[in-house]
């Protein structure tokens, strides 16, 4: 939590102003934060300075782990994030690839499962690293990349945190993910809450404990219309203890992930929070 805080004053203090074409906003912006989630103790990373709605996230995360392109598939399971990028974004409502509403494209799940070969074929690379990891290989390239430069034009956005790579220490499993962009007061509290329930869960189902994961940000923005309500709200209140988070222990494989887990399987032990706040959301 704290990490979280030093960001957010660090981007109020030392931000510099970078208009952004995209959203036609202007951002306070840094460059390279680093955080580190304790997942070994379940110190779970969950925003306690205002009530966080963890299951929307961890609902974001298991749809790009099914490899859903669709925001009608990730509303069933439990969050609307996706319906605003894939209906209201104009330059994504005119693109030829679109195929009709609430369709995203070849975005984050699709690669990750589905990544095109030049034969014809596809790579699955979840399966390859969650066999690896389960047979207690590390072959020091087990990684989830989302990033496909060669399909960009054929999705609503490009992926945001894009890599993760997992490492096996002894029976000790570890994982480090990387983010392009960063919008601190949305984005980073549902990526905090995935990065963190992403290592629990593959620990879980390949049979290792959880380590640390490490969570690496290059841009990390806060857009100007959000600045008021973290600077004279946010920042003033006093952060609680970090909750946990529990997982149901009969989810032990890859196969349970994609047919029958809901958010029901998920709970947060222990969430102190302080008022809800909303941000304004920029498409
Ligand atoms: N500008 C922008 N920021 C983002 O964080 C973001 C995007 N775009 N586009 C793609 C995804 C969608 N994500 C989102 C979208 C919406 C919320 C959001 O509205 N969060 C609210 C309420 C969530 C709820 O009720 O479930 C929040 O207060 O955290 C968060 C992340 C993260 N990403
Ligand atoms: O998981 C996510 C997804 C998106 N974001 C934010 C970061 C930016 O504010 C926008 C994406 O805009 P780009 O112009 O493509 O950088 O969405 C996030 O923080 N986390």
């Amino acid at each position: 939590m704290k990490q979280y805080l030093d960001l957010c004053q660090r981007l109020i203090q030392q931000g510099e102003w970078v208009e952004n074409e995209r959203t036609g906003k202007r951002c306070l912006t840094v460059i390279n934060a680093d955080m580190i989630y304790d997942v070994a103790n379940n110190q779970f990373p969950l925003l306690t300075t205002r009530k966080s709605f963890w299951k929307s996230a961890i609902a974001e995360l298991i749809g790009y782990l099914r490899g859903y392109d669709n925001a009608a598939d990730f509303r069933k399971l439990g969050t609307k994030t996706w319906d605003a990028n894939a209906n209201e974004n104009s330059a994504w409502l005119s693109n030829p690839h679109r195929q009709g509403v609430d369709d995203m494209g070849r975005v984050y799940g699709v690669q990750g499962r589905a990544w095109k070969k030049q034969d014809g074929g596809v790579i699955d690379q979840l399966r390859k690293l969650v066999d690896d990891l389960s047979r207690g290989v590390d072959d020091r390239g087990e990684i989830l990349s989302f990033y496909n430069p060669g399909e960009f034009h054929m999705g609503c956005l490009r992926p945001c945190m894009h890599t993760h790579n997992f490492s096996l220490l002894g029976d000790t499993l570890h994982l480090t993910s990387y983010q392009r962009s960063c919008d601190v007061p949305l984005g980073l509290v549902f990526n905090q809450v995935q990065v963190f329930a992403f290592l629990k869960i593959i620990a879980q189902i390949t049979g290792h404990k959880p380590g640390q994961a490490f969570h690496k940000i290059v841009n990390a923005h806060i857009y100007e219309d959000q600045i008021e309500l973290m600077r004279d709200v946010q920042l003033h209140r006093e952060p609680f203890e970090l909750p946990q988070l529990h997982i149901n222990p009969d989810i032990k494989s890859l196969e349970d992930l994609e047919t029958w887990v809901t958010m029901d399987d998920f709970e947060v032990l222990n969430y102190q929070f302080h008022d809800p706040i909303q941000y304004p959301f920029s498409v």
